[in-house]
């Protein structure tokens, strides 16, 4: 068992407690601050060990969805304006939900026949939200006062999307708006929060955030699914009000099942986890789109793990760290949030596949299989049970196949009721590709009369080109209880995203609760050691690892033959030798490592020789170092380097010399606990390189897990002062005997 974490802890369980699942935040109070401003201010001070902050505050937004007064900035009824339309929808909105309306306009009386006020300030009453319907909405938000104004929307495009000067006018309206006092939703966004839901449909529902309203597609189809919608936040440049600010409202509103993200950028790496972490605590799925997969990912970077490490994969990573499940198109979102929001926790993680063809089972089969799903056999007895319907040359085994024969009549209900008993049976999906009337028609209905008397999952994917058939809209969509998909793979995606959900979410803790708080003793030594733009030799990154209990090889830095031997001497044979120089990053390409050295005349020959190649190649060394030769062992690298969006990030992989040919790495961004980086290592193709092949004893994997979170130690309290660091390779010897850190490289930023 490892020891704590992090090491010494202060953990601070007072924003536990207060933000605990589903928790509803504080009322709002309107003060001039961030934190307050439509929102709790609890565990605002709660920050780790580099300042960054452990908690977050969820925005109380209820006003924001549902204001009672509006006052609409730039009203119009001119046929041909832009903001008629606008104007006219929102006063169609405003009737409906019963909120009271105050169009403003300098020099109108009225619009659409609703008297107007010409200004913010003659407003007959405080309101909830004020819709900002003009070109320069700057001058207005400035005029706006958060006791008077609670959020604002600001409609107007021509701000960070066009470049740096309209970036600079987002930063003033964001800047004017915290001035205020208020929340500010956009600029360049939309109405779309504003949008009518179906009110006719019921169960748990999803809240849809898109930063771009274009991509709100889902918002219809899930309704035509029968799925409820509950809030859509089309978020546009997020001067203020961000995805993380409704991911965290979402996580404590009681209607919302599943949050599902479209994102094309995130604007604060940290903000994000947090919200994450926040849902993951409060058991809520985010499902989410973000654009990005195929930007460049080797940054320039000196090191293994900067290398080997893109954005998008770091991105990839917090989200699975935190439990937001990824996925690639807004079809896979939709059918992933609809049925995460709706079925309840599973009862057994095996999948059972029914259908009425032997190919149709077994193509589904193998494309599950493949995805990770588990496919329990079905036991004799069952199987048994099941050949008393279903003619005994067809396969039961799993998938099982009716053959067609037995679903027209009493036993095609059987054979459904019989599966679902199973107890190795958690999720039944009957894959039809038909449609087969009246043969289907009847599956259907079983299967929706089934799925009323059963707490397990039952997925129908409905492969007809049509989709119109009443046996898949009016009986399959009409029940509530059975999830309907139209294609394989976003059934097995799904499917695959509830199991791996309620099994994330059940051991969860959440690491920000145990980050440490409280540096180490050595931090300020080791800070003395890191100047900007440093790179640090291989001496003295090894010290770094050794003031963060990492252990590396006994070893001296010799500046002569004389010196090199009597340090092998004292080091013990056989030793290692290397040159020594801050700008070296890959010695071995160099050909300035040499390994097994064995007598005083080698090592005296290798000093010469190290030296004389170092003078031919213009390297400058501090000295060579002589180095406790480590055998045997598994090869990794362990890292941290930085990412743009999150921070400090760190690395583990298969490491030596072929590092980045076998480009076989996981990162995590931190705080990340013992949990995830046994998941890192379970990530690794070459994993089963640690449990010892070809004979080799299985690996100290608990002293590779203790490396990678001091490393991570090492990343939140030098994050700031380190661009990179690069222990590879980290000799990871056998079960019990430890790690040794037998190469270092570190930068400074
Ligand atoms: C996916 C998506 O859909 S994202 C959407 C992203 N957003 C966009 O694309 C926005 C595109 N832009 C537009 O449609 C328009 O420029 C709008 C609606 C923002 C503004 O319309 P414009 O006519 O350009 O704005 P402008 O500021 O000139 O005037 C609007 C009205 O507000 C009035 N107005 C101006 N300032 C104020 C003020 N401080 N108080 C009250 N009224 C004001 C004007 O007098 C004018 O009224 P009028 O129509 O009677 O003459």
């Amino acid at each position: 068992m490892l020891g704590s974490t992090y090491g010494t802890l202060t953990t601070n369980s007072r924003h536990a407690r207060a933000v605990a699942c589903g928790q509803a935040p504080g009322p709002a109070v309107h003060v001039h601050s961030r934190a307050a401003a439509g929102g709790t201010a609890e565990g605002v001070d709660d920050v780790d060990v580099s300042g960054r902050p452990l908690t977050s505050t969820v925005p109380d937004l209820d006003r924001f969805f549902h204001p009672e007064s509006v006052a609409l900035i730039g009203a119009s009824d001119t046929d041909g304006r832009p903001n008629t339309g606008i104007t006219r929808q929102l006063l169609a909105w405003a009737e409906r939900v019963g909120a009271r309306l105050h169009p403003v306009h300098p020099s109108r009386p009225a619009v659409f026949g609703i008297p107007c006020v010409p200004s913010v300030a003659a407003l007959p009453e405080p309101v909830d939200l004020a819709v900002l319907l003009v070109r320069d909405p700057l001058p207005v938000i400035e005029e706006l006062d958060g006791s008077k104004v609670r959020f604002a929307v600001v409609f107007a495009s021509g701000f960070a999307e066009t470049g740096p000067e309209g970036a600079a006018a987002q930063a003033r309206l964001a800047a004017a708006a915290r001035g205020a006092g208020l929340r500010l939703l956009g600029p360049n966004t939309n109405l779309n929060a504003f949008e009518k839901f179906r009110d006719d449909l019921d169960g748990p529902a999803i809240a849809l955030i898109t930063q771009s309203g274009h991509q709100g597609r889902p918002v219809f189809t899930l309704q035509e699914l029968g799925i409820r919608l509950s809030h859509w936040a089309p978020t546009g440049n997020e001067a203020d009000l961000e995805t993380s600010d409704f991911i965290s409202y979402f996580a404590t509103r009681p209607e919302v099942g599943a949050i599902a993200l479209y994102a094309e950028g995130l604007k604060d790496g940290r903000d994000f986890l947090l919200a994450a972490d926040r849902a993951a605590r409060a058991k809520v799925p985010v499902v989410a789109v973000k654009v990005g997969r195929t930007e460049t990912g080797a940054r320039t970077a000196a090191s293994h793990t900067g290398k080997l490490t893109g954005s998008d994969a770091v991105v990839d990573a917090a989200m699975r760290q935190f439990g937001v499940i990824r996925v690639d198109g807004l079809d896979e979102l939709q059918d992933t949030a609809a049925l995460l929001a709706r079925a309840r926790p599973p009862l057994a993680e095996g999948v059972v596949v029914y259908s009425i063809s032997g190919g149709t089972g077994a193509h589904f089969s193998d494309l599950a299989t493949a995805a990770g799903l588990t496919l329990p056999a079905l036991s004799p007895e069952k199987q048994t049970e099941l050949h008393q319907w279903i003619p005994g040359e067809l396969s039961v085994a799993n998938p099982v196949d009716n053959g067609g024969h037995p679903v027209g009549d009493w036993r095609g209900r059987k054979i459904i009721d019989a599966l679902l008993a199973d107890p190795s049976v958690g999720v039944l999906i009957c894959p039809i590709t038909g449609p087969f009337p009246p043969m289907s028609d009847k599956l259907a209905q079983d299967l929706v009369d089934a799925a009323e008397q059963t707490d397990k999952l039952v997925c129908v994917v409905w492969g007809s080109p049509v989709g119109t058939e009443d046996a898949y809209r009016t009986t399959l969509l009409g029940s509530s209880r059975v999830a309907t998909f139209r294609t394989f793979a976003n059934c097995i995606t799904a499917v695959r995203a509830y199991l791996g959900h309620h099994r994330f979410t059940a051991s969860y803790r959440s690491p920000f609760e145990e980050a440490p708080r409280t540096p180490s003793p050595s931090l300020r030594k080791v800070r003395d050691l890191l100047r900007p733009g440093d790179r640090l030799s291989e001496h003295a990154a090894k010290q770094l690892l050794r003031a963060y209990g990492i252990r590396v090889p006994r070893e001296q830095l010799v500046t002569s033959a004389a010196a090199a031997v009597r340090a092998a001497g004292l080091v013990g044979y056989p030793v290692v030798m290397k040159a020594s120089a801050p700008q070296l990053a890959h010695k071995t390409e160099l050909g300035l490592v040499r390994l097994g050295l064995t007598s005083a005349s080698q090592v005296r020959d290798t000093y010469r020789e190290l030296t004389d190649i170092a003078r031919y190649e213009g390297v400058e060394l501090d000295g060579v170092l002589v180095c406790q030769m480590v055998e045997r062992g598994v090869e990794m690298v362990v890292g941290m380097s930085q990412d743009p969006l999150f921070g400090p990030t760190v690395t583990v992989g298969i490491g030596g010399v072929l590092v980045e040919v076998l480009r076989d790495t996981a990162v995590r961004v931190p705080p990340f606990g013992e949990d995830q980086t046994r998941a890192m290592l379970a990530e690794l193709r070459g994993r089963a390189l640690l449990d010892g092949v070809r004979g080799a004893p299985p690996a100290d994997v608990d002293a590779l897990v203790e490396v990678v979170l001091r490393v991570q130690r090492m990343a939140l309290e030098l994050g700031d002062h380190l661009a990179e660091l690069d222990v590879n390779p980290l000799m990871v010897l056998e079960r019990g005997q430890g790690a040794v850190a037998l190469d270092a490289l570190a930068i400074c930023r």
